[in-house]
């Protein structure tokens, strides 16, 4: 089932070509841009035209099949090599959000076996818009899931974009709040506007009054007063890369939001697909946070807010402790308590 959600799809797959949403424009613009290459696709990733784990993995997953589509080689072993060197080109563009290297594996494993080129294309076409179909379905029973957690007129306060527009649909942490729209519920979402590229103020606050659901936009320094006095009875966040015991990976802030759903008793849900999960690292001091250019820091829409010369540290994700984290709401359902057994169960 479909909900009638008036978002735009942030990747479309031409059989040729790649129709971006480019998500730097937003809101100002809706505008989308063709990519038909590897080079173009990775430019995108790096300057957060795509963004969003999931939309991330979507996207590089065709990229994927652009490079194979461009191979100049007959022999396969030739294709492979050119292959390879596209795929690792690609796991370059941004180390935190594992649906990244978790999709360009999958394409790569898809066309294992293949015997010609042509085949191995065809396999490599097939798995990336599976991979892109299967999100829509995964974000949806995400939504559905998070939706059991909350109450006709709850307020709910959100950080970063973690919705359609970083999805195949529907999003992460945003997907409980269409599904709710949808059945008639009314939860309020803040959002925070997250700085320094403010995905909060630019995208999440787009998509949802797009879609017609009551979205107000705080600043992030407002969290805490705004838990406090809008009665704020949840905080759901998105992720970049959930770790075997629980850590979470997600928008540079989540861990302070984290911190006061304690200090205020609310609960603290992390809404994220399996694709997310890395239970290869242990927890998560061993995720590779990305640090990104001083420019987002000291600039605004190009309009420089800070001195010349200044020092600048731009994190772009930090980790939020398992301990600190209520629950994780899956496309498999909601695990709670210890989330080292349950994230187990959860790939058994
Ligand atoms: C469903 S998107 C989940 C996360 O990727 C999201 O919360 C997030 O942190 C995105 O960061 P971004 O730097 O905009 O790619």
């Amino acid at each position: 089932m479909t909900v009638g959600l008036n978002v735009p799809r942030s990747v479309q797959w031409t059989g040729q070509s790649i129709i971006l949403l480019d998500q730097t424009k937003l809101p100002l613009e809706v505008y989308y841009k063709e990519l038909k290459t590897v080079t173009e696709v990775w430019n995108s990733i790096v300057a957060l035209e795509v963004r969003g784990a999931p939309a991330i993995g979507i996207t590089a997953a065709f990229g994927l099949v652009l490079a194979a589509q461009a191979a100049k080689a007959e022999e396969i072993e030739e294709f492979f090599q050119s292959f390879n060197t596209a795929k690792s080109y690609l796991a370059s563009s941004r180390p935190t959000a594992v649906n990244l290297f978790w999709a360009l594996n999958r394409v790569t494993a898809a066309m294992q076996g293949a015997l010609s080129v042509g085949e191995a294309i065809a396999l490599a076409e097939a798995e990336a818009i599976a991979i892109q179909q299967e999100d829509e379905e995964v974000c949806r029973a995400i939504g559905e899931h998070a939706l059991t957690l909350f109450n006709d007129g709850d307020a709910v306060l959100t950080i970063c974009n973690a919705g359609s527009i970083a999805t195949a649909r529907y999003g992460t942490a945003l997907a409980p709040f269409y599904v709710a729209k949808e059945k008639g519920l009314n939860i309020k979402v803040y959002a925070s506007e997250t700085r320094p590229v403010l995905q909060g103020a630019r995208l999440t606050a787009w998509e949802l009054q797009q879609a017609e659901v009551d979205v107000t936009l705080i600043t992030d320094n407002m969290a805490a007063s705004t838990i406090a006095s809008k009665s704020i009875t949840a905080i759901i966040v998105g992720a970049d890369r959930i770790v075997a015991n629980g850590d979470t990976a997600n928008k540079v802030g989540t861990f302070g939001l984290a911190i006061l759903a304690k200090h205020f008793e609310i609960p603290f849900y992390v809404a994220a697909p399996l694709s997310t999960f890395d239970v290869s690292l242990q927890t998560g001091a061993d995720i590779v946070i990305e640090e990104r250019s001083a420019e987002e820091v000291t600039h605004m829409q190009g309009v420089r807010t800070a001195p010349e010369g200044i020092a600048v540290y731009n994190p772009a994700f930090d980790v939020t402790p398992h301990h600190l984290i209520t629950g994780i709401i899956t496309e498999k359902g909601i695990i709670r308590g210890d989330f080292e057994v349950e994230i187990k169960h959860l790939f058994l």
